[in-house]
């Protein structure tokens, strides 16, 4: 699938140093302060490039156009979610416990509840880094930056697969279909 080139596959969360922990935290704060046009603006790129990852959303499967979605409640709901759900990764870049518990309910609530495909967390990282720098343009040029966000992105990626293979994704998938 394309739209994934930027997010490593297999990057374990010993890769983030201090640097990274303080490059992402610095960069994350106006991010968050615009939480919700943010994350509307990155769901609206990834169904808008990758319509097949609306199926998942029962009030939005339908739709085509990209304003009509930007009204849907459940779009921004998962916005918030998802922008909720990063800023306690965020948070807690140095506390491996939190992070784990953060990673597993996540993978767990994808896989058995929602039955997303794991490709689609690949996917949706390399959309948040491509529209994060293009929204902050200021604070997500530098290399230095993109560097450190696209090891976090990889962690989160790589830890959904652990959990999805954990739960036993391979038979879920195969009864999801
Ligand atoms: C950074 C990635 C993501 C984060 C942080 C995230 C976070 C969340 C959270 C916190 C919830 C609500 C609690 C729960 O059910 O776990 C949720 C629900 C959900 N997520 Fe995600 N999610 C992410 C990616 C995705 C992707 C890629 C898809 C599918 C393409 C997806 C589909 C769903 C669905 C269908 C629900 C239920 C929606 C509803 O009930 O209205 N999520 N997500």
């Amino acid at each position: 699938m394309e739209g994934d080139g930027r997010v490593e596959l297999t990057l374990s969360p010993e890769t983030i140093t201090e640097d990274d922990v303080c490059v992402i935290q610095d960069t994350w704060r106006p991010v968050y302060e615009n939480r919700e046009n943010a994350g509307v603006a990155v769901l609206i790129r990834f169904f808008g490039n990758f319509p097949s990852a609306k199926k998942y959303f029962s009030q939005f499967r339908d739709m085509q156009d990209p304003e009509e979605m930007r009204q849907s409640v459940q779009l921004k709901k998962h916005a918030l979610r998802v922008m909720t759900t990063l800023n306690s990764m965020v948070e807690n870049l140095r506390d491996a416990d939190k992070l784990n518990t953060i990673f597993k309910q996540m993978g767990k609530s994808h896989a058995l509840r929602h039955k997303v495909d794991p490709v689609y967390f690949k996917i949706l990282a390399g959309v948040i880094l491509e529209v994060l720098v293009e929204a902050f343009p200021q604070s997500f040029s530098p290399a230095s930056v993109q560097g450190a966000w696209s090891k976090l992105m990889g962690v989160l990626y790589w830890q959904m697969n652990k959990v999805y293979a954990e739960v036993g994704w391979e038979s879920i998938k195969n009864s999801a279909k």
